[in-house]
């Protein structure tokens, strides 16, 4: 499904967050939105589910207009937000059935589906287990699996990795890529972290509210005249 964003702009009271950008995501691809704190990612992301409601501009799913209420083009995006949002009391597989059931599967779609995400990520063997029983790393696994459950083209990820130590947001990190290459799944995974993001990635740098730069991660070095990401993450934003 393509994603066409153009001039989105966006203030809380007299507040500016998001000036002008626009920018297209490229189905099958792992893109980085790569921001410091306060950049406005969160607020990109709002958009895009439609959290918020847009201001100036238009987002196209699937090239149907979000002013235009696309329901189809909705369904097809699963999103896992900064906070996590799973009951802890109930299992994991708990978990993924009452939101497959939120989204019109049958229970032996539910179960069938849940089990296959859960054995991917190697949590099969969790699953009668209560979330609270989890570390932070495998309640993310859990969420991601959750949003991948009503099979959608693009999963929006805000900062998954908050909280997690270094090899768990590694291995969160590898495991998105996976899904990127073996489902065709178009991904953007919004993030602070530079260590998060490879020079091959679609690389999109928001800075106080603007789209710095756009476009594979060794082009922007180029184009910037650095000698990696970070260096350019750097000097685009003070960040880093
Ligand atoms: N509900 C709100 N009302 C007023 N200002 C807000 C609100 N939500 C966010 N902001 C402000 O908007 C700016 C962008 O915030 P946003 O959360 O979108 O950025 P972010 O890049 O996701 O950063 P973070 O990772 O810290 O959440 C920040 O200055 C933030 O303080």
């Amino acid at each position: 499904m393509t994603i066409d964003a153009s001039n989105l702009s966006f203030q809380y009271g007299d507040k500016t967050v998001l000036r002008d950008v626009s920018f297209s995501l490229t189905p099958g691809r792992f893109h980085a939105l790569l921001g410091p704190n306060g950049a406005g990612k969160s607020t990109l992301f709002g958009l895009l589910t439609r959290l918020l409601a847009l201001q100036a501009g238009d987002i196209l799913l699937g090239g149907q207009s979000l002013n235009k209420q696309p329901a189809d083009a909705m369904r097809r995006i699963g999103v896992v937000f900064q906070q996590n949002a799973l009951d802890l009391d109930l299992t994991v597989r708990q978990n993924l059935q009452y939101h497959a059931a939120l989204h019109g599967l049958s229970r032996h779609e539910a179960r069938q589906r849940g089990d296959r995400e859960l054995e991917r990520f190697s949590l099969l063997d969790r699953a009668d287990e209560p979330v609270r029983q989890l570390n932070g790393g495998h309640r993310r696994r859990v969420e991601i699996a959750r949003a991948l459950l009503h099979q959608p083209s693009l999963l929006l990820l805000d900062e998954p990795t908050v909280g997690l130590d270094v090899a768990s947001r590694r291995a969160l990190n590898e495991h998105v890529r996976m899904l990127c290459q073996q489902d065709g799944l178009t991904v953007l995974w919004a993030t602070h972290l530079i260590e998060e993001v490879r020079e091959d990635d679609r690389v999109l740098i928001l800075h106080q509210g603007q789209l710095l730069a756009d476009g594979a991660g060794h082009a922007i070095c180029r184009t910037e005249g650095t000698r990696n990401l970070a260096e350019t993450f750097h000097s685009l934003t003070g960040a880093g």
